[in-house]
């Protein structure tokens, strides 16, 4: 039997005097809610923040800075800001532009996007993975593979441009980044990037949409979980809403405005065989306005066995932590599930 379809958010959210939201949608119930570090409120906390342009033009003294910020950021966070990094801000205004516009199209021009296979390279959707899922979140979604290979659907009219120049200047930002960190776990620079084959990175973008909810404190955008690949790197339409799990407690991002918003994914807990965690982190919503954000994963080639650096692992005195699993395999493993904190790390835990 066919699964029956979901509709969007977006036209669940566009219907007059939408006052409650349907029980398919609570995520939360007053009882669960704020019980504990676990779903309790959650805190505002200074976030490091990391200053790009040091990494690549500042002196030996302030670039042996940046690289211990990078490391003590991925160690106690999993999460940084990237400030002064050289993406064209309108750039990122017109990537957030054309994802806004993709949303906007109607129902039956997006259905061309919906997309069969959790590897297809263009879907469209709402919540996470509808067809598995009991609840569903307040959020539809565009996801776009476009490395090593480009991909982008044929509307709005220029979107694929802005697309690939946008992806393009992440990438050019991530490997640097990758550099750096590379240089934190005392390797060379390039070690990381030669062994994850950088060149063919699995590069993925996702355009988030959250419209208004009459029962924010009740739904879920986003629920807790991690992201697979090495960095994500997001931004936002100047509505917060992103919070990540630190020390047993929920944080709030206050972006920075025009910074990105990093987080360490389960590639970099593999490989650095869990010194850097990949970090939990959840989306919220609000009542009032539309929240858009745009998350690009990255990691390393579809291809590549991820296991962790044999150089960490001291001759055999560090035993490894996880076994190997091809790039490929374990992202169509956790997309096909549901989204569950980061459960799939289990899977390849030793
Ligand atoms: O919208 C956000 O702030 C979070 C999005 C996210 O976690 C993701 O796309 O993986
Ligand atoms: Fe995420």
């Amino acid at each position: 039997m066919a699964a029956l379809k979901v509709s969007s958010v977006k036209t669940l959210a566009d219907q007059p005097n939408l006052n409650h939201i349907p029980p398919a949608y609570v995520f939360r119930t007053s009882s669960t809610n704020d019980q504990g570090p676990e779903d309790g409120e959650a805190s505002e906390e200074p976030i490091p923040v990391v200053d790009f342009s040091l990494l690549t033009s500042g002196t030996p003294d302030q670039r042996s800075r940046v690289v211990q910020d990078l490391g003590y950021a991925c160690q106690e966070w999993g999460f940084f800001m990237v400030i002064n990094h050289g993406v064209d801000e309108g750039l990122t205004k017109r990537i957030l532009q054309g994802c806004g516009e993709f949303f906007d199209l109607t129902e039956e021009e997006k259905s061309e996007y919906e997309g069969r296979h959790v590897l297809d390279p263009i879907r469209c959707g709402t919540s996470f993975n509808a067809s598995v899922e009991e609840i569903f979140f307040w959020r539809d979604y565009l996801k776009v593979m476009v490395h090593p290979e480009f991909h982008s659907p044929n509307k709005p009219a220029r979107f694929s441009e802005v697309l690939e120049e946008y992806t393009k200047a992440v990438r050019g930002v991530v490997r640097r980044l990758l550099g750096g960190i590379s240089e934190s776990l005392g390797l060379e620079s390039c070690h990381l990037d030669r062994i994850l084959d950088l060149e063919s990175s699995l590069q993925i973008l996702t355009a988030n949409l959250y419209p208004p909810c009459p029962q924010p404190e009740l739904a879920m955008g986003m629920p807790p979980h991690s992201d697979h690949g090495l960095l994500t790197m997001l931004i936002q339409n100047g509505i917060g809403g992103l919070q990540i799990h630190h020390k047993g407690r929920w944080v709030k991002v206050n972006a920075v405005p025009g910074a990105f918003l990093v987080n360490t994914g389960d590639h970099m807990e593999i490989l650095s065989n869990g010194k850097y965690g990949s970090v939990l982190h959840r989306a919220v919503v609000n009542d009032k306005t539309t929240r858009m954000s745009i998350s690009v994963s990255n990691g390393p080639s579809p291809e590549t066995i991820v296991s962790p650096v044999q150089e960490l692992l001291e001759n055999g005195s560090c035993p490894a932590a996880y076994i190997g699993m091809k790039y490929k395999d374990y992202l169509e493993l956790q997309q096909s599930n549901k989204l569950d904190g980061n459960s799939c790390l289990n899977r390849v835990r030793i």
